[in-house]
């Protein structure tokens, strides 16, 4: 059984807009799915109708075998929700943040939890200071805290690392993946597409409230990466030797580099006997040098390619 199965979920807001189009999916026990979308995709509308905060126009969702809208209750148990925006209270100190959020849920005081979970999350030297003492970063993991203190099964995390610097969104990842080490599921969504390619499982592309592709990540970047090889020549050429007819070759440089794009899943890359056509055809390589497309190419051809079907 999926730990969450979304199927066919559509939700249209009450001025008519319609930010989720048919939206299925499943996410299993353990797994971190990062979804990427820009903005406006429908990435918030999704997680809340998950959460049981947005109420579905459409379709179902159920979260450990608890439908979010007949079973309420006990699915928004299993769920634990750090949201885009920091909604702390000020005055309030740390360690008190964390025990309010699991009385929310009318779970019994767990003082040997809420000490696992402030040392989880560097926070336990803090635990007696306010939230407005805090750095953003630590409100930031006061958020993920406050989530998991009624021990949720699977984990939002929206926009987790928004307007966060480099070290500590560094620092955020490891957190994220020690969190799915003790086995909690994990959704987070994001514009960072470092950040889905350093922690994801897998991957989910949604625009205009729709899926484009939900896949493992490597198998994904395996799949639609393509390698650049970049020849440099010593002296520039006008056009291309005739020899080389049968490779698909940019000349580019002032005629100085010759740029080969090939599948990196093909049986041969052609590359050896490229390299041969080469120098049979006299032209001196100075240096070489490859590139790996990323999953930032993948992600902006195939939401270029839904505008471009969309104004077809
Ligand atoms: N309460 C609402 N009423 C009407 N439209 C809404 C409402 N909330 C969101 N929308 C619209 O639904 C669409 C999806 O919004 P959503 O917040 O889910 O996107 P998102 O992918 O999370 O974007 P971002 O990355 O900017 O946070 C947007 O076009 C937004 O304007």
């Amino acid at each position: 059984m999926p730990m969450v199965d979304i199927r066919d979920v559509r939700k249209q807001y009450d001025d008519g807009f319609e930010a989720l189009k048919g939206v299925s999916l499943s996410i299993e026990e353990g797994e971190i799915l990062a979804l990427l979308g820009p903005n406006g995709a429908g990435k918030t509308t999704l997680i809340s109708a998950i959460c049981g905060i947005t109420r579905i126009t459409d379709g179902s969702i159920a979260v450990g075998g608890h439908d979010v809208i007949t079973d309420y209750r006990a699915a928004r148990r299993l769920v634990g929700l750090v949201p885009q925006e920091i909604n702390l209270e000020p005055f309030q100190k740390v360690a008190d943040a964390v025990r309010f959020s699991r009385g929310l849920f009318g779970k019994r005081g767990d003082e040997a939890l809420v000490e696992r979970i402030l040392r989880r999350l560097t926070l336990w030297d803090k635990r007696d200071s306010k939230v407005m003492e805090l750095s953003g970063g630590m409100k930031r993991r006061v958020l993920i805290a406050k989530a998991l203190a009624h021990e949720p099964r699977v984990l939002f995390l929206d926009e987790p690392t928004a307007g966060v610097d480099v070290e500590l969104r560094r620092d955020m990842w490891e957190t994220v993946r020690e969190l799915q080490r003790d086995g909690v599921t994990i959704i987070l969504t994001t514009h960072y597409i470092e950040e889905a390619e350093a922690m994801a499982d897998r991957v989910g592309v949604i625009n205009k409230g729709e899926i484009l592709l939900v896949e493992d990540k490597t198998s994904l970047m395996a799949r639609m990466g393509r390698k650049e090889l970049t020849i440099d020549l010593v002296d520039p050429i006008d056009t291309l030797p005739e020899a080389l007819s049968d490779y698909e070759l940019r000349l580019t440089g002032d005629g100085k580099q010759i740029v080969y794009s090939y599948d990196t899943q093909a049986d041969r890359t052609g590359i050896g006997r490229l390299m041969g056509l080469l120098a049979q055809s006299g032209c001196n390589v100075r240096d070489v040098h490859t590139a790996q497309n990323s999953l930032e190419d993948i992600f902006v051809g195939l939401v270029a390619d839904q505008k471009k079907e969309a104004t077809a």
